[in-house]
């Protein structure tokens, strides 16, 4: 394959890596020798530091998201993160995993979530739709992260559990223009995604989506689309979609189910942004404690994140379609993980090393 790009004008860039727990430190460890190769091919300089976060800093210090990796993510360029939580640490625990990401997304004002969805057509076959569902899949799901049930007052007593689901007007329309800028650069079709025929917090969604479109975006083709009709159409007529935007829960779930479009959950990357350039760059999947220590997980989402942090903090955009080229030149040569394929799947660390060899192929 021929050479790709030149690279960006040197940088130096200071990055928080958290690994997490389960899967989360053994794709992030691939995610991290390909960022240290592309500051070796293109002269950049990558100081990557590594904190505490999820079950691992509960062992270690009883809290998910010690103050000195808040204070680690907010001096830094971007961070890196794999995955937390685990069946060590259960769902009634006081202090939970969890509540360290989302500790994390809330204290670095990261809002909007982008989770996109492409479908390799070398990987039809892992999934278990029908090739001519997937032609022509590309889509992008901008999940709001800081509102909803996932933030709201949560109660509980003997007899009841309460958990309250809030959006204010503020925070459903910085998301939106999110979208809807995206959609601007893409084919300019954007799809809501709520509940308003049940849900207040779905209908104030519907009213302001449609307003920021209208008024702001007039290039936008807006439609909306109740929540559980999207899932399934999602998996019947997925290449339609364009950008989806939508709260914190339905995002959370749409988009573990658009992975299957993909191939495997471990194929996808996101990106948690705020207001400035830092963002926090993690695979949508979780710590998948039933292959951790196995070394067999897939860390293509996790590199793919790592070139979406090259592209959306530090500016490398160049950097970024090299990295995203050799993920794809690592498919095609047949590198797979077990997720993909049932014949000689490769292990997580020879899926890397593929990467990095494409990697110096392709950077010049
Ligand atoms: N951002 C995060 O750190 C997230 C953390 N979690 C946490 O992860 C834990 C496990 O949650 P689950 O519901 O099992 O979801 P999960 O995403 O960890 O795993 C679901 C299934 O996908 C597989 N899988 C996930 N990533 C994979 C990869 N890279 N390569 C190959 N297979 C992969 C797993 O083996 C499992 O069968 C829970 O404690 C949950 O709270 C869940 C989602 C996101
Ligand atoms: C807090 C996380 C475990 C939520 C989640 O599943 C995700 O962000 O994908
Ligand atoms: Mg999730």
């Amino acid at each position: 394959m021929s050479a790709l790009a030149h690279g960006s004008p040197r940088v130096s860039a200071h990055l928080a890596v958290l690994a997490g727990d389960g899967i989360g430190p053994e794709v992030t460890a691939q995610a991290v020798r390909v960022l240290r190769a592309v500051a070796e091919a293109y002269g950049h300089i990558f100081e990557l530091e590594p904190a505490l976060v999820g079950g691992a800093a509960i062992d270690a210090t009883g809290a998910p998201l010690p103050p000195e990796t808040l204070a680690l993510c907010q001096r830094a360029d971007a961070v890196l993160f794999g995955a937390i939580g685990g069946p060590r640490w259960g769902p009634s625990d006081k202090v939970r995993p969890e509540q360290g990401l989302l500790a994390l997304r809330k204290g670095l004002g990261l809002f909007a979530n982008l989770r996109p969805v492409t479908v390799n057509p070398r990987l039809a076959a892992a999934s278990p739709l029908k090739p001519e569902l997937l032609a022509g899949v590309d889509l992008v799901v901008v999940r709001e992260l800081t509102g909803g049930l996932y933030f709201g007052e949560k109660r509980r007593d003997a007899a009841s559990a309460f958990d309250a689901c809030v959006y204010t007007v503020p925070e459903i329309e910085r998301v939106v223009r999110v979208a809807a800028r995206l959609a601007q650069r893409r084919k300019k079709r954007l799809t809501s995604v709520d509940k308003a025929n049940v849900l207040e917090t779905s209908r104030l969604w519907r009213e302001t989506a449609e307003r920021v479109v209208r008024t702001e975006f007039p290039d936008v083709a807006l439609e909306h689309q109740l929540v559980d009709s999207c899932a399934m159409l999602l998996v019947t007529r997925p290449a339609a979609f364009d950008v989806i935007v939508t709260e914190n829960m339905f995002g959370d779930i749409l988009t573990d189910e658009a992975s299957v479009l993909a191939g495997s959950i471990g194929l996808l990357p996101s990106a948690s942004l705020g207001e400035g350039p830092r963002g926090l760059y993690e695979p949508i999947h979780g710590s998948a404690p039933d292959i951790a220590g196995k070394g067999i997980a897939n860390p293509y989402g996790t590199i793919l994140s790592a070139a979406m942090l090259l592209r959306l903090s530090l500016g490398l955009a160049p950097e970024a379609a090299v990295v995203e080229a050799a993920v794809a030149d690592a498919l095609a040569r047949g590198v797979l993980t077990a997720d993909l394929t049932r014949e000689r799947p490769v292990g997580t660390e020879e899926a890397g090393t593929a990467v990095i060899h494409a990697l110096k192929r392709l950077a010049v």
